[in-house]
């Protein structure tokens, strides 16, 4: 095709794609089903994974996996879903909890052979494990340092591996990350995690390119991108009051989850939660940085971290693991 007419045909998809996604926001697709599906969830044992956990379970999934490294957490997860899908009147779905580092990319590829053996072929996947340092670079143990980005990010290469192949073998299944608003801005002192988290988001892009480059669309995938969340990881992060208060409040992790499900569900590619994220990253790569400065100090956003190291410090010396 003359190179013209291949601009004027990419112009007209440009332009279609942004009438099908005001179509979208108007009148949201309906949810695909999940009963055939076999799901992994990994970081399972509480917070958002266990949440994702209950949702999948509720909504009557084949299979449920789940994957942490607290293995009674993670057993406590299962006796949950199965109970969460007693309630909602769903099939009981058979509900398999490993005990798995995911960081460890031996122990990734064994327990994952376990799951192809006990399950079959995983068909969704939830890459949601994560951990924090708690401390600025300069305080933070290298061994700290290296474990942030081993479970945020390179655990995604081991899980990857061991999953993809066969869903690209069916083309069928859905690749979910979940990476943070912290993997496309940043603030002072996280340094690890936001490495870790915009190589996740990076990862996942890259990942998703690669997919649609082997045609293979059968594959979904879903970013997921939210802001603070109160399940306890990051307790103690404030901002100006009256951010915190009236304009960006914590999500709810039940809100969140319903959210992020809805979104793969949906085959919604990228999710920033809330919708305000998306326009914190298109001023952010707009502005001087002088500028992101001021706003940042305006927002109280430049050391909204510190009383969590504070609360990390405090937790450290009363012995509790962080
Ligand atoms: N909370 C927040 O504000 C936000 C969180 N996120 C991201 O969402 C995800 C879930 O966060 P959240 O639920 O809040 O965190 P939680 O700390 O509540 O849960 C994380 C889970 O992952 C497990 N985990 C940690 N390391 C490993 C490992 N090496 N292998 C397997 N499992 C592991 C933890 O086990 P254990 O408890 O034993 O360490 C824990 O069960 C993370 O990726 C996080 O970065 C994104 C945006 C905001
Ligand atoms: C920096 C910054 C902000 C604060 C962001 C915060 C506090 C994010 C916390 C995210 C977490 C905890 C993610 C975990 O994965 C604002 C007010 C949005 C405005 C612009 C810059």
């Amino acid at each position: 095709m003359h190179v013209l007419l291949e601009l004027l045909v990419v112009s007209a998809r440009v332009a279609l794609s942004f009438a099908v996604a005001a179509l979208r926001w108007l009148r949201p697709r309906a949810p695909k089903s999940v009963l055939h599906e076999v799901c992994l969830v990994t970081g399972a044992a509480r917070g958002l994974g266990r949440l994702f956990a209950l949702e999948l379970a509720t909504r009557g999934v084949d299979t449920l996996v789940l994957w942490d490294v607290d293995g009674e957490g993670n057993e406590e997860t299962a006796a949950l879903a199965r109970g969460a899908a007693a309630d909602a009147g769903v099939a009981c779905p058979r509900v398999l909890a490993y005990t798995c580092d995911v960081s460890k990319r031996v122990d990734v590829y064994r327990v994952a052979g376990l799951v192809r053996r006990d399950a079959g072929d995983v068909t969704l996947l939830v890459n949601n494990a994560g951990v924090v340092s708690g401390r600025p670079l300069l305080d933070c143990p290298d061994e700290l340092l290296e474990r942030t980005m081993a479970v945020n990010l390179h655990a995604l290469f081991w899980v990857t591996k061991a999953f993809l192949p066969a869903m690209l073998e069916k083309n069928h299944g859905h690749m979910v990350t979940i990476a943070s608003s912290l993997g496309l801005f940043s603030t002072a002192g996280i340094e690890d995690y936001c490495a870790s988290k915009f190589g996740a988001v990076g990862f996942h892009e890259s990942l998703s390119h690669e997919i649609k480059a082997m045609e293979r669309d059968g594959v979904k995938t879903t970013l997921v991108c939210p802001y603070l969340v109160q399940t306890g990881m990051f307790h103690g992060c404030r901002m100006r009051k009256e951010v915190e208060t009236y304009v960006l409040p914590p999500l709810q992790p039940e809100k969140c989850v319903q959210q992020a499900m809805r979104a793969i569900l949906t085959d919604q590619p990228v999710l920033c939660m809330p919708r305000l994220i998306y326009l914190v990253v298109f001023i952010k790569s707009i502005l001087p940085w002088e500028a992101v400065v001021a706003m940042y100090r305006f927002l109280g956003a430049d050391k909204c971290m510190y009383p969590f190291f504070e609360e990390c410090k405090r937790r450290t010396n009363n012995n509790q693991e962080l």
